[in-house]
């Protein structure tokens, strides 16, 4: 679903990675690690439009990504992408349904939208927390909010940038098995992150490094 081919990243003199090709399959679940610098955020940030490689190809359904116009990135990233931010990517002074309202589709709005959107923050353990202000949850609590936003969008493709780096172990289990889920269902996942326990519920891993990619049996 995703083919990246021979892509490259670099800051001025500093490359970042280069010769980087695999492919991700809708129903597989990838994870992206090395060490911190090493430049899986702006590999994730590459994938999901937000930042330009210096070379090679980004091919979705056998289109180049990498070319599109203004019109064709925000179709991408309406109707392709799911984007786990490290920060939430929330906003801050809006209520828990106003932030998900954002993604229900205008087929599914209400009083069907209010159901998709009860029923995502069931699953990620908020049911009925739909009046509450973004600010006076936890940062844990923003996170489920951010999955539960996943949840109702229904992504094809899923870019998560260490989802569970400021989750306990119950919590970051309840991160992980949602992506499983959604993975199993069809989507693409593709997940940066440090931590072991996300590492070994992949199909795969590639290790991000100075001069390529490479998988990790
Ligand atoms: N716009 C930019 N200009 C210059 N350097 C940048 C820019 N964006 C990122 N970098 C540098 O690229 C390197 C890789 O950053 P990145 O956040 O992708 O690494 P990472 O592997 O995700 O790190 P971590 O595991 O700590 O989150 C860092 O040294 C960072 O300072």
């Amino acid at each position: 679903m995703i083919d990246i081919e021979n892509l490259s990243k670099s800051f001025g003199p500093r490359t970042l990675w280069s010769d980087v090709t695999f492919t991700v399959s809708r129903g597989e679940m990838l994870s992206l690690v090395g060490p911190s610098g090493s430049g899986k955020s702006t590999l994730l940030n590459c994938l999901g439009l937000l930042d330009v490689p210096s070379g090679g190809v980004i091919r979705h359904e056998g289109k180049d990504i990498t070319r599109f116009g203004r019109r064709e990135i925000r179709r991408f990233r309406r109707d392709v992408l799911g984007y786990l931010f490290q920060n939430y990517a929330l906003i801050e002074n809006d209520t828990v349904a106003a932030n998900l309202k954002v993604v229900v589709e205008p087929r599914r709005s209400s009083p069907s939208g209010s159901t998709a959107i009860s029923e995502a923050l069931d699953r990620v353990g908020l049911a009925g927390r739909e009046n509450e202000k973004i600010a006076q949850l936890s940062g844990g609590e923003q996170q489920r909010v951010a999955l539960a936003r996943l949840i109702v969008k229904q992504p094809v493709l899923v870019l998560a940038d260490e989802p569970t780096g400021a989750l306990d172990r119950a919590n970051a289990a309840l991160v992980v098995d949602i992506l499983r889920h959604m993975s199993d269902a069809g989507c693409a996942v593709v997940i940066a992150t440090h931590d072991d326990y996300v590492r070994d519920r992949c199909d795969a891993v590639f290790a991000v490094s100075e001069s390529s990619l490479s998988i990790v049996p």
